[in-house]
């Protein structure tokens, strides 16, 4: 659906030249929730202001349904950027006007719709996105989750082919922005919508992406599903984004090792999450399995565990667990 190709952004400071994007090659596929992630000045931003050209590329192409959106001229683009819904982590809405308005406004400007199928379309959002009740209210009397919400039903007015996020739930708190998340999964789910979202937050990326592409220095250093890429990151920025993975935490070690085994990480997800995987591994053994450390938990529909294991006791029989883990299907690594 989407095609970046070969493209590359420089912003002039004075006389320094700064490199934004680097021959960033991307798809992004119809009806997906694609991530691009991030520290700051990474190039996140000029990235996905090019899916709609509030930023032009020095070179490259973005090509969408395979039309090449860097060649259209200045009507084409209006045009285009009607299709185009974008979300703006401070809102961005009208203050003096009202939440009906706010989103009444994309379609007003069209020109296209009668007042009373304007008004039928923001009532549809308005439930939509749950705000029925502030039809009549100003930003001011709404809290950050609200205004983002009405954000969003303003970027959906006129049924847009794509959605880009930049940095939605930047400003608001974890709650809230569990809440914008799981509209935003509804949306993508009911509609078949395609988003595109930027953040520096994995958990944003974990909760409602299915692809990622781990940006770095305007150059994508990782990409892949969301599940591979968190579970086997092989790149240092990936895995410095994830605070959340299992790095072994030495200090834990005086604590939960019995410090006469093999320690071992493992990592499994999907059906292997449902499975007594630690039970199979020493059934018939007389091998002792001590959880050191350990998460088991979901990166959007999919389980998974992490689990540092020591596998201790008779010689032989760790071997045989060890046997045993390699036939398994589980990623595993001895790390001492
Ligand atoms: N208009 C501009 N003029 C000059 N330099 C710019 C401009 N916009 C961005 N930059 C620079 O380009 C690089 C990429 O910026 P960008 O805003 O795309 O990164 P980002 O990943 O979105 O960062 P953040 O998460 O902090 O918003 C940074 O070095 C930034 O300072």
């Amino acid at each position: 659906m989407i095609r970046i190709e070969h493209l590359h952004k420089n912003y002039q400071a004075g006389k320094r030249d700064i490199v934004a994007l680097q021959d960033i090659n991307l798809e992004i596929a119809q009806g997906e929730i694609f991530g691009i992630i991030g520290r700051s000045g990474a190039g996140k931003s000029t990235l996905i202001r090019t899916l709609n050209l509030l930023e032009r590329p020095d070179s490259g192409r973005v090509l969408i349904d395979g039309e090449d959106i860097t060649g259209l001229g200045h009507d084409s683009l209006l045009e285009l950027r009607q299709h185009i819904g974008m979300v703006f982590q401070h809102f961005n809405l009208l203050n003096a006007k009202t939440v009906a308005q706010n989103i009444d406004w994309p379609l007003k400007i069209t020109g296209r719709y009668s007042r009373e199928q304007r008004n039928r379309r923001v009532d549809e959002l308005l439930q939509l996105v749950g705000l029925e009740a502030h039809r009549d209210q100003y930003p001011s009397q709404l809290s950050g989750g609200q205004k983002q919400r009405v954000g969003i039903a303003r970027a959906l007015a006129n049924s847009p082919r794509l959605l880009l996020c930049d940095e939605a739930t930047s400003s608001l708190d974890p709650e809230t922005t569990q809440s914008i998340l799981r509209l935003l999964l509804e949306i993508n789910r009911k509609l078949g919508l395609t988003i595109v979202l930027i953040t520096h937050e994995m958990q944003v990326i974990r909760n409602i992406c299915d692809r990622v592409a781990v940006l770095d220095a305007g150059i994508v250093v990782e990409r892949g599903t969301v599940v591979d890429t968190f579970l086997r990151p092989r790149h240092a920025v990936t895995r410095a984004l994830l605070s959340e993975s299992l790095a072994f935490d030495e200090t834990l070690a005086p604590y939960t090792r019995r410090a006469d085994g093999k320690l071992v990480r493992l990592t499994y997800a999907g059906e292997l999450a449902a499975q007594p995987i630690l039970s199979q591994l020493t059934a018939a053994t007389t091998a002792l399995a001590t959880i050191v450390q350990g998460t088991v938990s979901r990166i959007k529909d999919t389980p998974y565990g992490q689990l540092l294991v020591e596998f201790s006791g008779d010689e032989e029989a760790v071997s045989q667990v060890l046997e045993r883990l390699d036939t398994s299907g589980i990623d595993h690594e001895v790390l001492a």
